[in-house]
């Protein structure tokens, strides 16, 4: 019964697709996981929905053999019983308590679990293309799906056994009063499908404004700060009304007709009850049965109609669960990168080439971002990737990190075509960070260790002196135990990226790719980064995207993404003056120690072999 009524996705088997995400099934799988504890809570339902029962008999031998015979001692006797059964009873319901709850667990892991897997396994363009708050919704969505195991629903289908066996008893009993109860519910039966109906028409719109609303909160709340520094709230204010009241007046409706139907069910039990009164009274006064058969009777048929008025008021919950299965199994069969070869390959040397490289990110687009590329850059050296706004520079180091798959042609780091490898292989090999940096919070060595596991703490300390991190967290009272706020609050923006730098230091890759890291860095800070990565670039290749002449004039090769779709390449001596229009470069090439200030760099860099 319950798999009948449960979401799709959950309860039928997925046949074995292949080239499908090995996340499609992950719903199935996860109810699968948890059927033996369902499955067991169905079975103790039976003597529960029995045990149900005891109370109506109960009444019944008070009204038919205590009152009229005075048998007080067969009432201790009764009473010893029916609060021995409760206790059982009782012990019974915790017990299937229990077990729907760790069902609803298994389910809740299983799904949450495959959901984190796949949102982070898939594509980078991929994970572009939907936002934070999109995913966080995703989330919620297993809540509903968790609860269709756990909640009120589920304990409403599993007491469905007691109204057969109430209607059993009530024919024993009181036959005369039989008749009107299974008509009622039939009557509640034929309710219960149709206002399950009523709900899910027009559900998909409300939901869809929720999720709208959601969305518009979520991204207001992360905006917080730059609308208070703008002080220009007014306008989204007045979107978020406007979304807001959209949602209202569908909400407001649909939960109109839910109440309509609850307040019905509510009025319906009750006229129920004064109609198996007044026929169980009108059988008592032609002696058809007894008083205790019609105090009974009534007591038996609301047993009998609760798990199905049970029903009618967590078709609701039902709809959402079912629509949120839907939005999970779609979103879970989208797929995801390859899996790890599980080759043990050697680290290659860190040259990184570009073979008729083109990328666009949309098929009809005007024209694409790169086009046919050849490029050949390292191993070693700092190669530096320049051009105006929006040329294609991320686009580049995105696609020579292997992040995205270029849409004709072929990256290869040695000789290895980077599309074999997952991207836990290719991270160990080619390090990449991007502009914008995330910091996690928690105790700062923590979160250095999660990023780069095994490291020593002389490790982690050379990374931060080569990423200049070093001098700040040492001036903390808590040094490299101190704990970080979310995203990173409690330290500047340029204090961020030198951690951030520090962790792409600790990876030891073939290849570091830095997409402006001088960003937000000072004068001395971007002249120590210069000096770090040139002494880095002696032993791994480090491609730099920079608007920063300094870094610019140091450069080992120069690439010009032009923003038609090639690349120019040309040494810094060359470049510097065509596309800073000054004379000659700012440094030597070179000169790793330039500036002074980073005392230690060397040694520090080698720690980087
Ligand atoms: N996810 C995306 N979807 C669609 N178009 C994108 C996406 N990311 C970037 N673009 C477009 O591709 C072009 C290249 O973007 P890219 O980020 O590579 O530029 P950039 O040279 O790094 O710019 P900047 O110096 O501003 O960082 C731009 O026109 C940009 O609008």
């Amino acid at each position: 019964m319950i798999k009948f009524l449960l979401p799709s996705q959950l309860v039928a088997d997925r046949p074995d697709t292949p080239g499908a995400s090995p996340y499609a099934g992950a719903l199935n799988d996860a109810f699968r996981a948890a059927y033996p504890l369902v499955k067991s809570a169905a079975w103790l339902s039976l003597p529960i929905s029995l045990f149900g029962l005891l109370p109506s008999i109960f009444l019944l031998q008070v009204y038919d053999r205590v009152l009229s015979r005075s048998g007080v001692s067969t009432l201790a006797a009764l009473v010893c019983g029916i609060l021995f059964f409760l206790c059982i009873e009782f012990w019974l319901r915790t017990r299937r308590s229990r077990l729907l709850r760790n069902a609803g667990a298994t389910v809740d892991h299983g799904v949450s679990s495959a959901l984190l897997h796949s949102m982070l396994g898939r594509p980078l363009r991929a994970l572009e293309a939907r936002p934070a708050s999109a995913w966080q919704l995703f989330f919620r969505d297993v809540g509903a799906v968790r609860g269709t195991v756990t909640g009120g629903l589920a304990q409403s289908i599993f007491d469905l056994p007691m109204a057969i066996f109430a209607l059993v008893v009530i024919g024993i009993v009181a036959l005369p009063v039989l008749p009107v109860v299974a008509a009622f519910l039939a009557i509640m039966s034929f309710l219960a499908w149709w206002w399950a109906d009523e709900v899910r028409a027009g559900r998909v719109e409300e939901v869809q404004r929720g999720r709208g609303l959601d969305r518009i909160t979520s991204e207001i709340c992360h905006a917080r700060e730059t609308l208070k520094a703008q002080s220009n709230d007014g306008p989204t204010i007045d979107v978020w009304q406007q979304t807001y009241n959209a949602w209202l007046s569908e909400s407001f409706g649909k939960n109109g007709q839910i109440e309509t139907a609850r307040d019905g069910t509510t009025v319906l039990l009750t006229v129920f009850s004064v109609i198996v009164v007044t026929v169980g009274a009108v059988s008592v006064m032609q002696q058809w049965m007894t008083v205790g058969g019609l105090v009974a009777s009534n007591m038996l048929a609301l047993k009998a109609l609760q798990p199905v008025a049970g029903l009618v008021s967590n078709w609701r919950a039902l709809a959402t669960a079912k629509e949120a299965a839907k939005r999970l199994e779609t979103v879970l069969g989208e797929p995801v990168e390859k899996a790890p070869t599980g080759m043990a390959l050697p680290q290659p040397l860190g040259r990184v080439t570009l073979k008729d490289v083109s990328f666009s990110f949309t098929e009809d687009a005007p024209q694409p971002v790169l086009e046919n590329v050849d490029l050949d850059i390292g191993p070693g050296g700092l190669h530096v990737i320049v051009g105006r706004n929006g040329a294609g520079k991320s686009t580049l180091v995105k696609l020579l990190s292997g992040l995205y798959t270029p849409t004709h042609g072929v990256v290869s780091i040695g000789e290895y075509d980077l599309s074999q490898f997952g991207r836990e292989e290719l991270s160990r090999w080619i390090s990449y960070l991007s502009q914008e940096v995330y910091w996690f919070g928690g105790p700062l060595v923590d979160t250095m260790r999660r990023g780069a596991p095994g490291q020593s703490d002389e490790q982690i300390v050379a990374a931060c002196k080569l990423s200049g991190a070093h001098d700040f967290i040492s001036r903390l009272p808590d040094g490299y135990r101190t704990v970080v706020g979310e995203g990173g609050t409690g330290f500047s923006v340029g204090e961020r990226r030198k951690l951030a730098l520090a962790m792409s230091f600790l990876r030891k890759p073939s290849v570091l790719v830095l997409d402006e890291p001088s960003n937000d860095l000072d004068f001395q800070s971007e002249r120590n980064l210069l000096a770090t990565m040139l002494a880095v670039a002696k032993v791994r290749t480090v491609v730099v995207v920079t608007h920063s002449l300094r870094i610019v004039s140091a450069a080992t090769a120069v690439y010009h993404v032009t923003g038609q779709g090639n690349v120019e390449i040309g040494s810094a001596a060359v470049m510097v003056p065509k596309l800073f229009g000054v004379k000659k470069p700012l440094v030597a090439l070179g000169d790793a120690d330039e500036g002074g200030g980073n005392a230690g760099v060397s040694a520090a860099s080698r720690s980087m072999a």
